[in-house]
């Protein structure tokens, strides 16, 4: 099974040309965990598969390093529309990439005849708590208190496509990422799980976030998460509708347009291709 290994600013992924899908397991959850190892495997965040798609240049399927597969993904999307590009599979400006949170429509942006960077219409943010979804009374969760081990943490949630669990602090490098991150990522308040933000607020227009991914983990960066910070930013009165996330393996620049529509820009890396042949022990 032939793969590229691609990263956005390092959330990375193994990226399959499935084609039909023919050759893959019927259970790819278990391949994605196989692959995903970092030490008896590839190693990567997720598994990214490219499948035909009858509405759009391609469906992109991701699965999680756990084997969970999300909505969508916005650091192995502009991976996605930049790999489909510079191999000629897809040559247009505008890739048309299904995904479960629907029609996504990454733009390639050039640069001295080189792809400098990848920017993403990547939908209108969900707000209402059960199309998070998240468990209470109907409305939206704009930081609202939420218990977890003994402490109450402020939270605003906003959907993607994938939930997002945001919650602002002085001092993203002050938080015990490894031990609340998991608590908050399968509290029983979200039937689905969620990715979980926390938020430092720079100024207006510049913010820096740490991350705990559902079925990942901690990654260094995660794309629907900064689309997901700088939606939360705006609606607690702490940031404008263009804003550069800085997450620790680099930048994206988000704008919420005022068409409701959330665009992301940030580069995309290919770095190796390869083979992956399971030699079972007899
Ligand atoms: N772990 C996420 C999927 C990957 C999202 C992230 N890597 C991104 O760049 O958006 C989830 O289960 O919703």
């Amino acid at each position: 099974m032939f793969f590229t290994k691609v990263h956005g600013l390092g959330n990375d992924f193994i990226l399959i040309n499935a084609g039909t899908g023919e050759g893959l397991p019927d259970d790819c959850s278990t391949l994605a965990r196989e692959m995903c190892d970092r030490r008896f495997g590839i190693g990567a965040d997720g598994l990214v598969l490219l499948l035909d798609s009858e509405v759009a240049d391609v469906r992109m399927k991701i699965i999680n390093s756990d084997g969970s597969e999300a909505e969508m993904c916005g650091n192995a999307i502009r991976c996605v529309a930049k790999y489909l590009y510079e191999h000629g599979i897809v040559r247009k400006d505008e890739i048309k990439v299904e995904t479960l949170a629907g029609i996504m429509v990454p733009q390639i942006i050039h640069n001295n005849g080189e792809v400098s960077a990848v920017r993403v219409d990547m939908g209108v943010p969900r707000l209402a708590r059960a199309d998070i979804p998240m468990l209470g009374p109907v409305g939206q969760v704009i930081n609202e208190p939420l218990e977890v081990a003994g402490q109450t943490f402020n939270v605003t949630a906003v959907s993607m496509g994938n939930p997002h669990c945001v919650i602002f602090v002085p001092d993203v490098a002050a938080v015990p990422l490894s031990e609340i991150g998991p608590l908050l990522e399968t509290h029983p308040s979200f039937p689905r799980k969620t990715n979980v933000e926390f938020v430092q607020t720079v100024s207006p227009g510049e913010v820096r976030m740490v991350v705990w991914e559902r079925g990942a983990g901690p990654t260094l960066a995660c794309g629907t998460g900064a689309c997901a910070v700088a939606v939360a930013g705006v609606l607690n009165g702490y940031t404008e509708k263009k804003v550069t996330v800085h997450l620790p393996g680099g930048s994206l620049f988000i704008e919420w347009a005022d068409n409701g529509r959330v665009f992301m820009t940030g580069p995309a890396e290919e770095v190796f291709n390869g083979e992956y042949t399971v030699y079972k022990q007899p």
